[in-house]
């Protein structure tokens, strides 16, 4: 049994990928060795907006981090998600606030009235001296070095290499524009994240049609998801489908969150993602140029089904302090005809991405909102100032 003096263990061993065949996602992959060729981040650019012009996920490979480096997150985030509740309980994150650092406990939520939300989850914010009070578990602590290398490397040479590519896609002057607004020193939720989904009986996802996290956005600019072997993921596709993200083991999978869509999307969130199954690429495309990704979780297939299946992601945020506005010097977003309307709240003014992020965790991970309803059951759940946010079935 874990004690709160656990180190980690190393090598950690990865599960094994499943043997049987699923309807998998067909996503580009960016090669990030390009970026620094002549002409190369320009092609990058272009391979970005033909992605995303399918759908919000796509593949990052020669990030610069080694597997090793990444097994080792793995194995720390096993370690410090295998302590008892008692051990983890002083660092539990105050959902209710709207602050999403520290352990957010399995079984929070009601998916179904009965039947609780199977995930837990640790967040380590940023390494911005913002949070250097912040007390972590001992494995956590023992590791923090690394893990604060590790979270450094990921802003430094892959977030920000994105976001230029991001902005040359919008065919901004300014290649930093986004990464300007993501600086690593000032206040954002940026952070890393081990997630742990504990496996189910088949009694229990019978009942949940195998639904363990509903179809939802993310709520920052990028989420990044770590070598994950366990299928279970899928992504909403334009035709209304599901299909399974391939766990790549040398490639991060990154989607596209809320903040992205709100600075390239004439219309909310809301009346944008009810529109995002309709097969129509005019509807789609005013839908937003970068859209916030619908994805899930479901059970396994069967032979990962005894599984607890562990995470490691990133989450990327927008500065806390920036209107979540269409950005006005786009060319691209203005031959689309997406600046015209800026989207304000019921009070007329901007939402701030720190406000949407808050308010969403609020809603959407802290206690359920009272309607008797089960996260499965809800479609829509007002988030601020009138701007609501979508689930899907
Ligand atoms: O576990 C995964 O693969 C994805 C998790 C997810 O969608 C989330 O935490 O927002
Ligand atoms: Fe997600």
């Amino acid at each position: 049994m874990a004690t709160a003096t656990q180190s980690i263990t190393l090598p950690y061993v990865q599960e094994k990928e499943t043997g049987e065949s699923l309807e998998w996602a067909d996503l580009a992959s960016l090669d990030l060795s390009k970026f620094d060729q002549p002409g190369g981040k320009q092609e990058l650019a272009k391979e970005l907006t033909r992605a995303i012009g399918e759908v919000g996920f796509f593949y990052v490979i020669n990030h610069g981090l080694s597997p090793e480096d990444i097994d080792t997150q793995f194995a720390i985030g096993a370690s410090t998600l295998s302590l008892t509740d008692e051990e983890k309980t002083p660092y539990r994150a105050a959902l209710e606030k709207g602050d999403y650092n520290g352990w957010k406990p399995a079984g929070t939520r009601d998916l179904i009235p009965g039947v609780k939300d199977n995930f837990e989850i640790y967040n380590i914010p940023k390494f911005n001296g913002h949070h250097a009070e912040r007390k972590h578990p001992a494995p956590v602590t023992q590791h923090l070095d690394t893990i604060e290398k590790f979270s450094k490397h990921i802003h430094d040479h892959i977030v920000t290499k994105l976001l230029v590519i991001f902005a040359l896609a919008l065919e901004l002057d300014d290649e930093n524009w986004l990464v300007n607004r993501h600086r690593y020193d000032q206040e954002s939720g940026d952070h890393l994240r081990y997630m742990k989904y504990y496996h189910r009986t088949p009694e229990e996802n019978e009942k949940l049609g195998g639904v363990w996290l509903k179809g939802h956005s993310d709520m920052g600019s990028l989420t990044l998801l770590f070598r994950q072997p366990v299928a279970a993921l899928q992504v909403l596709g334009k035709d209304g489908s599901w299909k399974w993200v391939r766990p790549q083991p040398d490639a991060l999978t990154v989607n596209i969150a809320d903040a992205l869509q709100f600075l390239t999307s004439q219309s909310c969130l809301l009346l944008s993602v009810l529109e995002r199954t309709l097969d129509d690429e005019l509807t789609y495309l005013k839908d937003g140029f970068l859209k916030s990704s619908i994805h899930r979780v479901v059970a396994p297939p069967k032979d990962q089904a005894h599984i607890d299946r562990l995470g490691v992601l990133y989450m990327v945020r927008i500065e806390d302090d920036i209107d979540l506005l269409p950005i006005q010097e786009s060319p691209v977003l203005q031959r689309l005809g997406l600046i015209g309307e800026k989207v304000l709240g019921d009070d007329g003014k901007p939402v701030k991405a720190g406000e949407w992020v808050k308010q969403r965790v609020i809603r959407n991970l802290g206690a359920n909102t009272g309607s008797g309803k089960g996260d499965n059951e809800e479609a829509e759940v007002e988030i601020i100032k009138g701007v609501k946010t979508t689930y899907y079935n």
